[in-house]
């Protein structure tokens, strides 16, 4: 997806700015362990703990595999669990990459209400999500979007595949959308710290 290496390389850049000593990091919909290993290179504190969550044990089989081969220091512990009814505590930074647009709208608020919660004051969520825009951007955002494909060598069939697989299943939502929400979940500051067409990524401070 654009901006994927980036958004994976920066998670770990702000874990090391927000990672606080004693406290947890969760990978939230950790798939194969990217961001988690990119934060587990990031943080400088001392005694953190990162908590990668994924309900596919495929995913997070395999992400055990890479976690072993890697050198780093951090304590990780991967859990094959739903996350929407996961507990999340202690936490200085926990990282939402293209997850949210998965979840069923009406359990979005809730995740995101968890998340405030079991962050400490000053904590940071990485929001990173697929998003739709206003009818007049709209249309040059998908038109950019499948130049990338293209770009990335995906055929016309394989587009197509991609497109009905994710129909209906991930559900889009707007800037603002997001917005408002992690504001009633409970977050202070909200930036959008990075944007690849209509792939973005917030970060929000409790
Ligand atoms: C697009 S991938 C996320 C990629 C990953 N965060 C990264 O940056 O490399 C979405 C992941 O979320 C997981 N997922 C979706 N819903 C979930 C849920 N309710 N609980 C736990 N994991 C979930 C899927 O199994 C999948 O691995």
């Amino acid at each position: 997806m654009p901006g994927y290496a980036e958004t994976v390389a920066m998670s770990g850049v702000i874990a090391g700015e927000y990672a606080r000593a004693n406290t947890n990091l969760y990978d939230l919909g950790c798939s194969l362990g990217a961001v988690t290993l990119a934060m587990r290179h990031g943080v400088k504190a001392e005694h953190c703990k990162i908590i990668g969550i994924d309900n596919s044990a495929a995913m997070i089989e395999q992400a055990g595999h890479y976690i072993a081969l890697d050198d780093g220091k951090v304590d990780v512990e991967l859990l094959c669990a739903d996350i929407t009814v996961q507990n999340i505590e202690n936490a200085s930074v926990v990282a939402l990459n293209y997850v949210l647009q998965f979840i069923a709208k009406d359990q979005r608020l809730n995740l995101l209400s968890q998340i405030a919660d079991g962050l400490n004051v000053g904590g940071a969520l990485i929001l990173s999500e697929k998003i739709c825009f206003d009818d007049d951007e709209q249309p040059l955002q998908d038109k950019l979007h499948l130049d990338f494909k293209r770009a990335n060598g995906y055929s016309e069939l394989e587009i197509a595949q991609k497109r009905s697989a994710i129909e209906n299943v991930l559900i889009p939502e707007t800037e603002s959308a997001h917005i408002a929400r992690l504001k009633q979940a409970g977050f202070g500051q909200v930036i959008r710290w990075y944007q690849c067409f209509n792939f973005v990524s917030y970060l929000a401070i409790k």
